[in-house]
C-alpha cells in the first residue's frame, strides 16, 4: 500500500491515479470516498456542518482504506491534522509491513498557482492558509516514511519519483 499525504494541490489525487495504474493497483481517494459516503460535495460538508464534522468524517473513511485492500490511497491535505489519523498514520507500518506514506511537497506559492480559487476546496477562502500550510509541516513529516519534491515536475514525474524514493526514503 502506498499512501499519498501532502499540502492541497500537492498532486495528491493525480499523482494517485498514475501510480496505481504504474503498480497495477487499485486507486483510492478519501475525500471520492467521503463525498460519495455524504451523497454530498466536500464544500456541501464545510457549509453544512463545519470543518470539525469534515475531519471527523475523513478519519472514518481514511481508517477503513488503511485497513482495506491493498492500494495506492489519497489522502486530503488536512487529514494529518486529526489525531486519530495521525495515529493511524503512525501505526501503519506495523499494521501493514511494507506501507509506505509518502509526502509529496509543494510549497503555498505553486500550490496556490495550481489550484487557482477552485470552489471545490473550501479550504482556498481561509486567509489564513500560510499558517495552515506551516502549521501541517511538523504533521506531514512525522507522518511520512518517503519524501518527494514536486516543484518543476510533471505528475509522471512525480510517480517516478515516489518509485524511486523507496530505496531512499528520500528522491533526491
Ligand atoms: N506536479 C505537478 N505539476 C503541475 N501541476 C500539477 C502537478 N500535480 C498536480 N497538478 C495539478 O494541480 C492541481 C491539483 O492536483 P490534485 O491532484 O488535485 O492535488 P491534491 O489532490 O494534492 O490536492 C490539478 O489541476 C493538477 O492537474
Ligand atoms: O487541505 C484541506 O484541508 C483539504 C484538502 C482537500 O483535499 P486535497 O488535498 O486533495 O485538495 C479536501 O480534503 C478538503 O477540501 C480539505
Ligand atoms: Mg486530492
Amino acid at each position: 500500500m502506498i499512501v499519498l499525504v501532502g499540502f492541497l494541490g500537492a498532486g495528491k489525487t493525480t499523482v494517485g491515479r498514475l501510480l496505481a495504474a504504474r503498480l497495477d493497483l487499485p486507486f483510492r481517494d478519501a475525500d471520492h470516498v467521503l463525498v460519495e459516503r455524504q451523497g454530498r460535495s466536500v464544500a456541501e460538508v464545510f457549509a453544512a456542518d463545519g470543518e470539525a464534522a469534515f475531519r471527523t468524517l475523513e478519519h472514518e473513511v481514511v481508517d477503513d482504506l488503511l485497513a482495506g485492500e491493498d492500494a495506492v490511497v489519497a489522502l486530503g491535505g488536512g487529514a494529518v491534522e486529526h489525531p486519530g489519523t495521525q495515529r493511524s498514520l503512525a501505526a501503519l507500518p506495523v499494521r501493514r509491513p511494507g506501507a509506505e506514506v509518502v509526502l509529496l511537497e509543494v510549497d503555498l506559492a505553486e500550490a496556490r498557482a495550481r489550484v487557482g480559487d477552485d470552489p471545490g476546496r473550501p479550504m482556498l477562502a481561509r486567509p489564513d492558509l500560510a499558517a495552515v500550510h506551516a502549521r501541517r509541516l511538523p504533521s506531514f513529516a512525522r507522518v511520512a516514511s518517503r519524501v518527494v519534491a514536486t516543484a518543476g515536475r510533471s505528475p509522471a514525474e512525480v510517480a517516478d519519483a515516489v518509485l524511486r524514493a523507496g530505496e531512499t526514503g528520500r528522491d533526491a
